[in-house]
């Protein structure tokens, strides 16, 4: 039973056996994106002091400019996660192809890949708006001790067997689940150590909160207009808040805690929409699921998509279960 105010470390340790593979494996990785967080944190909370503000020069693979905090988040992760030889392979936003972690003599009979955004909300980071990382963890599908390949990556949400997120903002967080419920640990700066402040977290069934960038409206297919009018009409408990802080860890934090829904739809500008389903809209999903939430692209159950590529994209509507279904019934009815 979680313990308000029992150390990330020690709830790792109690919580192992739950896990139907553990073999302390996994409870390491917990431990080697904990340490990799705290690493990024550091350099997050004085971002304006040293030199890690604005674009690092390059451009990922999604035409995006890097900035430098993405640059140095995703370092981190893949270095943390890559000398604790914990991982067989890593997958992230910020780079082109996944990569093969070979363990000592060549061989790495680890079971687990890690598909990470290392900074999510990269639009807020020069503006001192609260940023995350994301992370999704599935056991390998092909032999163990040979190298990972593709498919190993391209699983569907569902066989994911960890996933969660670190949240910067006015206290940095970790919130993730193993498959059984979601707990939030909030970093004490003093000490280092991160407590349990938030067991069992639960999406509230509905909620007044919706999170659209409006900005995109003209853009947006009719069934997603339609929600957004219902959610401005006064009637019942409308017309529901509008926020939009534009980084989803952020967006989809508040909405756990308050009740609400967050809506990337596709657009005439982008078809598919603009989040990546492996290592965004997965782990997200599995989250809110977990907490009693759903995520859809507005059709389909999020964990029930078969990727087809590394950073494919899908339209995402996610948040409290009945807000998202009465999203979803007007996708269907336009
Ligand atoms: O500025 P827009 O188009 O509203 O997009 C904001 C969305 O894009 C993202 O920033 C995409 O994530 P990255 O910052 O990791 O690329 C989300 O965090 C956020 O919800
Ligand atoms: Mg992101
Ligand atoms: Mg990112």
């Amino acid at each position: 039973m979680a313990k308000k105010n029992q150390t990330l470390g020690e709830f790792i340790i109690e919580n192992q056996s739950e896990f139907k593979y553990s073999s302390g494996e996994l409870s390491r990785l917990i431990n080697s994106i904990r340490l990799a967080a705290k690493v990024v944190n550091h350099e997050v909370n004085k971002a304006g002091l040293v030199d890690i503000l604005g674009a690092a020069g390059d451009t990922n693979i999604q035409g995006e400019d890097q900035q430098k905090l993405d640059v140095y988040a995703n370092n981190a992760f893949i270095k943390t996660l890559t000398n604790r030889e914990i991982v067989c392979g890593i997958a992230s936003e910020e780079e082109d192809d996944f990569i093969t972690i070979r363990g000592r003599n060549e061989k790495n009979d680890n079971k687990y890949v890690v598909l990470i955004d290392p900074l999510d909300g990269s639009s807020n980071i020069d503006v001192n708006v609260s940023v995350g990382t994301i992370f999704s963890v599935y056991r390998r599908v092909t032999p163990s001790g040979t190298p990972v390949t593709i498919d190993d990556f391209l699983q569907p949400g569902n066989r994911q067997v960890a996933a969660g997120y670190i949240v910067y903002g006015t206290s940095t967080m970790i919130v993730y689940s193993t498959g059984h419920g979601v707990n939030g640990f909030t970093l004490n700066p003093a000490i280092g150590t991160y407590y349990l402040s938030h067991p069992n977290m639960r999406f509230p069934e509905d909620g007044n909160i919706y999170s659209v960038n409006e900005g995109n409206y003209v853009h947006f297919p009719q069934g997603v207009k339609d929600y957004i009018k219902y959610c401005q009409q006064e009637e019942d408990n409308r017309p529901y808040t509008a926020r939009y802080i534009g980084s989803l860890v952020s967006d989809f934090h508040r909405n756990m805690i308050k009740g609400g829904i967050y809506i990337y739809p596709n657009t005439s500008k982008d078809p598919k929409g603009k989040l990546r389903l492996l290592y965004e809209c997965n782990p997200m999903a599995y989250i809110a699921e977990q907490a009693g939430g759903s995520a859809s692209d507005g059709t389909t159950r999020i964990l029930d998509i078969d990727p087809t590529e590394l950073h494919q994209r899908v339209p995402f509507f996610c948040g409290s279960k009945n807000m998202v279904k009465k999203a979803e019934e007007f996708m269907q009815k336009a």
